[in-house]
C-alpha cells in the first residue's frame, strides 16, 4: 500500500541544509499529491503532538537558511517504549502513514524503531559530522568544512606574522572527517583524528624542523573525538612548541548552506518521498558517486563509516 499522508522531522544536532531537505520533502510530497505534515522539535514533537500541515508556502525562503525551521531536540523519552508508543499513537491519530527523519546516527536509531513499529519510515543523513555510512556525504558536512577552512585561513595569517603554531579544535563527535577534509583543504601540518594513532613528540619535532627550514606557521587540526584542543596544546608544550588554541564550536553548525549541501538535501528529500510512494520503508537515502542509493537503516546503524586513509596520507605528504 502506498502512502497518502507523510510527515517530516529534523532531529539531533542541526546542520546546514536541513531546511533545504525539509523544503524538498514537502514540495516533492505535494507535487506527488500527498498531504505533508511538519513535526516540530524532532521526536519530542512526535510525543507532544506538535504536528501541523505544511503547504508550498510554509517552506518558502528557507533553502538558503542554516538551522531548521522545524527545530530539533535531543529527546530521551523517545528512547523508552512508552515514549515510542505515544509518538506512534499521535501519528496514527493524524492518519499519517509515512515519516521522513532527517538527522544523524542517533536519529537513525529512532527511525529504525518507528519502522519496526510498523510506520513507513525513511532516513536522511543530516549532520555536520559525516558519520553516517552508505552516502559519500551527510547534509551539512560540506558547509561545516568550509567554515573550518575559512577559520584556518584567518588563523594562518596571524600565525605566519608571529611564526606560531595554532591548535584548532573542530567538531565531529567520534568521527574525524571534518578534521580530515578541513585539514587537507587548509594545508594543516597535523590532523589529529580518533581513527589514526599519533605521536605528539614526533609532530612537535617535525614542526620545529619545519620552522628551522623556513616555514612560518604550523596548523594542528584536532577532532573533538581525540580530546580537547587545550589538552593537546598542554601536551605539545612539553616538546618545545607553544601553541595558541582556537575552539570553533557551534560556529561550525550555523550559517548559509553551501550549494553542495543544498543540492544534496534537495536530491535526498525528493528521493525519500519517491521511495515512500513506491512502498519502501526502513531505508536510508544516500548519494554515492553521484547515484541515489537506498540502504537498510538497520545496516547503516550497525556499520562504522570507513575512514579515508588515502586522503589522510595525501594531506600529510602535501603539508611538508
Ligand atoms: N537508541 C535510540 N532509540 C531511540 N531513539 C534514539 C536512540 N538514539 C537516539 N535516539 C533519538 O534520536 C535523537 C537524536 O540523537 P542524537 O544522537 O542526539 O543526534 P544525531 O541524530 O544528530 O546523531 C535522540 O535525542 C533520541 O530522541
Ligand atoms: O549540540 P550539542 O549538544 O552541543 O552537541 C555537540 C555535538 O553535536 C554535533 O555538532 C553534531 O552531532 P550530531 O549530528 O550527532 O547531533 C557534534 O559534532 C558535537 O559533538
Ligand atoms: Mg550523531
Amino acid at each position: 500500500m502506498t502512502v497518502k499522508k507523510i510527515a517530516v522531522l529534523t532531529s539531533g544536532g542541526d546542520s546546514q541544509g536541513m531546511n533545504a531537505a525539509v523544503r524538498s520533502v514537502v514540495r516533492s510530497g505535494l507535487y506527488h499529491g500527498l498531504e505533508v505534515y511538519g513535526i516540530q522539535r524532532g521526536f519530542l514533537g512526535l510525543i507532544n503532538d506538535d504536528i501541523r500541515p505544511m503547504d508550498l508556502r510554509s517552506v518558502g525562503d528557507i533553502i538558503q537558511r542554516g538551522g531548521t525551521v522545524l527545530q530539533t531536540a535531543r529527546c530521551e523519552e523517545f528512547k523508552t517504549p512508552e515514549g515510542q508508543q505515544k509518538a506512534l499513537a499521535n501519528l496514527r491519530k493524524h492518519g499519517i502513514d509515512g515519516v521522513v527523519v532527517i538527522g544523524g546516527d542517533g536519529s537513525y536509531r529512532g527511525a529504525n524503531i518507528l519502522n519496526k513499529l510498523g510506520m513507513k519510515t525513511m532516513g536522511l543523513p543530516g549532520t555536520i559530522d559525516n558519520d553516517i555510512p552508505f552516502t559519500d556525504f551527510t547534509i551539512g558536512f560540506d558547509t561545516a568544512v568550509s567554515i573550518v577552512v575559512d577559520a584556518v585561513n584567518k588563523l594562518r595569517d596571524t600565525m605566519t606574522s608571529h611564526e606560531r603554531t595554532s591548535v584548532v579544535e573542530v567538531m565531529g563527535r567520534h568521527c574525524g572527517d571534518i578534521a580530515l577534509y578541513a585539514g587537507l583543504a587548509s594545508g594543516a601540518e597535523a590532523i589529529l583524528v580518533p581513527e589514526v594513532k599519533f605521536d605528539l613528540e614526533q609532530i612537535a619535532t617535525r614542526m620545529r624542523e619545519n620552522f628551522a627550514h623556513g616555514k612560518r606557521h604550523s596548523i594542528i587540526v584536532v577532532a573533538e573525538g581525540v580530546g580537547k584542543g587545550e589538552h593537546i596544546a598542554e601536551e605539545i608544550e612539553r616538546f618545545g612548541i607553544e601553541p595558541r588554541v582556537t575552539v570553533l564550536g557551534h560556529i561550525q553548525r550555523g550559517g548559509t548552506p553551501t550549494h553542495n549541501d543544498r543540492i544534496l538535501a534537495s536530491r535526498l528529500g525528493d528521493f525519500a518521498v519517491r521511495k515512500l510512494i513506491e512502498g519502501e520503508s526502513g531505508k536510508s537515502c544516500g548519494i554515492i558517486n553521484g547515484e541515489e542509493v537506498l540502504t537498510d537503516i538497520e545496516v547503516v546503524i550497525n556499520t562504522k563509516r570507513p575512514f579515508n586513509m588515502e586522503l589522510y596520507e595525501l594531506a600529510m605528504r602535501l603539508s611538508q
